[in-house]
């Protein structure tokens, strides 16, 4: 491909991960330049979403171009670069947020209706609800996962072990489940042969019908399945897991991925609320409707939406809720300071990284004492909650993971096109009545039917083939590069994991596995057998769906090397680009709140580092550029000597932090640059770049200290003034210099 097109395309995202930006790129674009490589940014924040889904209410100077469709185009395309940095996938409340931060600013952006009272402001909920959740992966993954603990950054830990929670073998931590009428147990699941089109039904007990979705296409060799999650079991289930919490004297905490399961889980999460609450939603129940209260959004919509109610009122329904809290089991907490518990935003405690943060704090969460306790975690839909059951039952009989020790469980994920649960959520319905939801065909027959009552929540997942093939390949291919044994997560017992594994059989011998240990799991036995390999020191790849996926890149990161911030991400499009995410983590917003706090951020950017060694090694591939593979051997060795040394940011105020940790990185990387001898014009260049960084390390530390120890004022959250970010993010006149003088 013709060089002038090598372009690395880099994210502006939220929180942590984008103030951290305003310091790193400049770094990136004056290191790539020597190679001839752009690097374009592209807003994809939650705010830059938001204006670019309506221009319509927006002046001229106000609109913002489509970044996220554009990138989406620029996947499918193989010259694509993409570096994607974690961004906020929105709640209701973070997104209301969003909405009202930027009408202060002046965009007349509509307001968002929560309950919809014409097709007008229908039409608004429909627009915004394409932003709402996770909204942007799913648009970029147009390929499967490969994610990994860098060697080097496995040696550190090795070396430098993160703190790691005793177990107590009477711990009464566990994990609770349905056992019944919920997706998994209801699974029903279909290959289809040839080129098709579904109607989703839903017909009453007088036979009325009512179609939920009137079309998805679906191509030669698509496995789809369905299943329903019951109402009224879901109340029983949590209705006894409350009582059972306050009978064991542990902690209620629900672990659900209400983000990137966008229509279900904020559902489940509400009957978890109203369950919790009962008593104040029994007895205030019509007050509460007035006032528009949607327990969906979490106990902090009812919180905030009571002020409006005479004082009287309000005292009343306090001393209600007060007497919730003492006849219930304690709650876990987010933040104890706050008042704000598990219950309260659907978005504060996210099961791939609570779970794991979870077992890493000796599978303790933390009480309205800021004390840490034993807890009952509450995992409503039974699919995989049995994994974490699994990990703690091994912890209980073992104890700890020692990180000194222990191996790696790299992951190849099920992703691309959107695939299982995770692409669903168009597909997924609360149903208004009892009667069936009937999966139909263009030839009028039902491939997938059940019966449902009214409130039950319904869902189909699609799982094309050519994203199976690749990511059954992918898995040999990880297999051979390593030597590990690969093994498949799918239990033949369900009926969607039945349909994937007669496809991996039938895909294996179309790639060469000889000698390689190849073998197909339930996913309880398949965590039980790695972990005990895990413990024994051996590596074990994990081959998994796309939720086992995001579970498993946060759970064994963190129990290894104690973030998901260190992992190499690669997505590996299937037309030939690469798509570079930063980490397996998110945006951490307890970071970009310290920032504001007291001007100190403690993001680690090695995800970036390691996404642009990979990215810049990809793009001297695609465009034959010799200089950017220079450029990324040369950052494989910087990343090696930023872990080496140390060089992570503090979490304390007052010591080194992000913006420190990128002029370590940028002196490691101009130091490598300057040791290669295969381009001496480069050594040359960054030879001298090295020197001016060393001779003025203390300097640089010293005014990027200086800047610390004050609130920062960047006048936004959502959608901050960045000429200020990119001033407090860039303190030291002394390394902008050096910088810009490359
Ligand atoms: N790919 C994506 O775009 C993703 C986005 N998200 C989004 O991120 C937000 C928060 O999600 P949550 O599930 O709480 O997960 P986070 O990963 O943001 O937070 C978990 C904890 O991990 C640690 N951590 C994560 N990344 C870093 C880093 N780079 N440097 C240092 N520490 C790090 C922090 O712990 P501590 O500081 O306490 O050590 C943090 O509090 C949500 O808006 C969510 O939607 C979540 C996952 C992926
Ligand atoms: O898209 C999101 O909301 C989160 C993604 C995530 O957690 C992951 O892919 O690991
Ligand atoms: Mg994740």
């Amino acid at each position: 491909m013709s060089t002038d097109k090598a372009k690395i395309f880099y994210t502006i995202t939220d929180e942590g991960p984008f103030l951290a930006t305003h310091s790193f790129l400049p770094i990136v674009e004056a290191f790539t330049k020597a190679a001839g490589v752009n690097v374009e940014t592209k807003d994809i924040s939650l705010a830059g979403r938001i204006l670019a889904n309506f221009p319509d209410y927006l002046s001229e100077d106000q609109k913002v171009p489509d970044d996220l469709a554009e990138l989406g185009e620029l996947a499918k395309k193989p010259e694509a670069n993409i570096i994607k940095l974690p961004n906020i996938s929105a709640s209701v409340p973070q997104l209301v947020a969003a909405i009202k931060e930027l009408q202060e600013k002046g965009y007349n952006l509509p307001d968002y209706p929560e309950e919809p009272k014409n097709e007008d402001e229908k039409k608004i909920q429909e627009r915004y609800n394409a932003v709402k959740g996770s909204a942007v992966n799913p648009v970029l993954r147009e390929g499967n996962s490969d994610r990994r603990a860098p060697k080097p950054v496995k040696e550190y830990a090795r070396k430098n072990p993160h703190s790691m929670g005793e177990w107590d073998s009477d711990s009464k931590t566990h994990v609770s489940t349905m056992s019944d009428h919920d997706f998994a147990h209801s699974e029903k699941s279909v290959t289809v042969n040839s080129a098709d089109d579904v109607r989703i039904e839903f017909v009453n007990e007088k036979g009325d019908v009512q179609v939920l979705k009137e079309s998805t296409p679906l191509i030669p060799g698509e496995v789809i399945d369905a299943g329903a999650l019951s109402k009224n079991a879901l109340i029983e289930f949590l209705e006894e897991q409350v009582q059972d919490a306050k009978e064991k004297g542990v902690l209620f905490s629900l672990h659900m991925k209400a983000t990137m399961m966008k229509v279900s889980d904020p559902i489940i999460f509400g009957h978890a609320v109203r369950v919790y609450f009962k008593d104040v939603f029994d007895k205030h129940g019509e007050t509460l409707k007035d006032l528009g209260v949607d327990p969906n959004n979490g106990f902090g919509d009812l919180e905030s939406k009571i002020k409006d109610l005479p004082e009287e009122k309000q005292t009343e329904i306090k001393a209600d809720i007060q007497k919730c809290y003492e006849k219930g089991p304690d709650l876990a907490m987010v933040n104890s300071h706050k008042g704000i518990t598990n219950l309260h935003v659907p978005s504060d405690v996210i099961i791939d990284a609570s779970m794991p943060a979870m077992i890493r704090t000796s599978g303790k969460m933390w009480n309205k004492n800021d004390e840490t306790q034993d807890t009952k975690a509450v995992i409503p839909e039974s699919s995989y909650a049995g994994i974490y059951q699994e990990v703690i039952d091994f912890c209980k009989e073992h104890g700890a993971f020692d990180p000194t020790t222990m191996g790696s469980v790299p992951n190849v994920g099920l992703m691309a096109k959107k695939a299982e649960e995770y692409g669903s959520h168009d597909k997924t319905f609360e149903i208004p009545g009892s009667g069936k939801v009937r999966v139909v065909n263009k030839g009028g027959d039902t491939l997938l039917e059940h019966d449902v009552a009214e409130g039950d929540i319904w869902r189909m997942c699609q799982t094309k083939d050519a994203p199976i093939k690749d990511w059954v390949g992918l898995a040999v291919r990880r297999a051979r590069e390593t030597g590990d044994p690969a093994i498949f997560w799918l239990d033949e017992e369900r009926a969607h994991d039945a349909e994937l594994i007669n496809k991996v059989n039938q895909y294996l011998p179309d790639f060469d596995t000889t000698g390689l240990d190849i073998q197909i799991m339930s996913p309880v036995k398949a965590m039980r057998y790695t972990l005990e390999r895990t413990k024994a020191g051996k590596d074990t790849i994990s081959v998994t769906g796309n939720v086992l996926r995001d579970y498993l890149t946060d759970l064994f990161p963190i129990l290894e090397v104690g973030t998901s911030a260190k992992m190499l991400s690669i997505v590996p499009l299937m037309n030939g680009g690469g798509l570079f995410e930063t980490g397996a983590g998110g945006s951490a917003p307890k970071h970009i709140q310290q920032f504001l706090d007291e001007g100190h951020l403690r993001w680690d950017s090695l995800g970036e580092f390691l996404a642009l060694a990979v990215s810049l090694e990809h793009l001297s591939k695609t465009f034959d550029n010799d200089r950017a593979l220079i450029l990324s051997e040369a950052l494989d060795e910087a990343n090696t000597q930023y872990l080496q040394n140390d060089k992570s940011p503090s979490r304390k105020v007052n010591e080194h932090d992000n913006r420190g940790s990128h002029f370590y990185l940028a002196m490691y990387w101009a130091r490598a640059l300057a040791k290669q001898s295969k381009d001496k014009e480069l050594a040359e260049l960054f030879g001298a770049v090295a020197k001016k960084l060393e001779s003025n390390e203390e300097k640089i530390n010293k005014e990027l200290i200086d800047a610390q120890g004050q609130p920062e004022n960047i006048e936004g959250y959502y959608w901050p003034n960045r000429e200020l970010v990119f001033d407090r993010m860039r303190p030291s006149s002394t390394l902008n210099s050096i910088i810009e003088s490359v």
